[in-house]
């Protein structure tokens, strides 16, 4: 089948590298230059020191064929994702950002069958072809706002690149949204790795005092069973170094205004005052200007 990836970052050259063993891939880079280098010398993927080389196709262009796109920019790029999708032939979109400050802008791109996801894999990017496994996990998928399973996701999963199928997306992404706005920001101010927040016990007192002040706002299940899954996470992906603190140390943009702020948010329309998050928000905001 037939694939299209948008956005050649950590997650993009991922999928394109494990999806490129058994379809025709197709990643769509931000720059002709990334275009070129995959063509040319394709993805490395670096995994417990060993690496692996694919060969998928690459183009920057901003008209998609593939009847299936997965769409995997940072949330701040999609309203420029949004332009080239609205006009395109309907398609299946998947969307994988964490967070959720997309959600109403998704109910504007009519005319496609959309699906959210939720993905646990943990990805870092070396280079404009290298991408550093840390971790395989899963991508969650839901139709959004509502529909059913799909055949051509559900075709993608393998036994060592699973992709599951389930309906309820807010559930999904809320608890994703949980999970990032409790690990993202506090390591991204205190510059360590997800596992620190639960071994260091000053750490793992203030990941407490983030998750009591998020947990109310998005209203999710059993908080004993929640709190276990923040804690979990912090576990898994120890050696990980979060998407937000990676986006720091780049010094790129982070994805801030769509976790914290969308919690935020919300808390503000609830009437429930959240003091330490808008103090991390405003600390990674410092952090970017700076
Ligand atoms: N990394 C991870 O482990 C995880 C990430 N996620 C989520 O996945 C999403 C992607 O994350 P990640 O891959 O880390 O982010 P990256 O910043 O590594 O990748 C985003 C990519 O999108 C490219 N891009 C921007 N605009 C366009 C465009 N118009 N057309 C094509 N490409 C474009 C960027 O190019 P350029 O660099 O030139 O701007 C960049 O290569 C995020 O929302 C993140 O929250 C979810 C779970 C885990
Ligand atoms: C789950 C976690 C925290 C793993 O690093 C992640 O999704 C991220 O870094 O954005």
């Amino acid at each position: 089948m037939k694939v299209g990836i948008i956005g050649g970052g950590a997650i993009g050259l991922l999928f394109a590298a494990y999806l490129n063993r058994n379809h025709q891939l197709t990643v769509y880079t931000n720059t002709e230059a990334q275009a070129a280098d995959i063509r040319n010398q394709g993805i490395a993927v670096i995994k417990d020191g060993e690496t692996e080389i694919s060969y998928p196709h690459a183009s920057s262009a901003r008209h998609y064929e593939e009847k299936l796109l997965i769409v995997t920019v940072k949330q701040f790029h999609l309203p420029f994702i949004f332009n080239h999708l609205s006009p395109e032939e309907p398609k299946t979109l998947l969307f994988l950002q964490n967070g959720m400050g997309h959600i109403k802008s998704l109910s504007n791109l009519k005319g496609h069958t959309i699906y959210t996801g939720s993905v646990s894999h943990g990805a870092e990017k070396k280079g404009e072809r290298e991408v550093q496994e840390n971790g395989i996990g899963t991508t969650i998928f839901s139709p959004f706002p509502e529909g059913t399973g799909s055949e051509m996701i559900e075709s993608l999963s393998t036994a060592d690149f699973p992709f599951v199928y389930r309906s309820g997306w807010y559930e999904i992404l809320a608890g994703k949204l949980l999970v990032n706005a409790c690990i993202n920001p506090l390591t991204g101010l205190l510059n360590v790795r997800n596992g620190q927040l639960i071994e260091d016990p000053h750490y793992h007192l203030l990941l407490k005092q983030v998750f009591d002040e998020v947990f109310p706002v998005l209203e999710l299940g059993d908080e004993a069973d929640q709190w276990k899954t923040v804690e979990d996470i912090c576990r898994a992906t120890s050696n990980n170094v979060s998407s937000m603190l990676q986006d720091l140390r780049m010094g790129r943009k982070t994805e801030i205004d769509a976790i914290a702020g969308y919690v935020l948010d919300l808390a503000s329309d609830k009437n429930i005052t959240a003091p330490i998050l808008s103090f991390l928000t405003n600390a990674i905001k410092g952090l970017e200007n700076n």
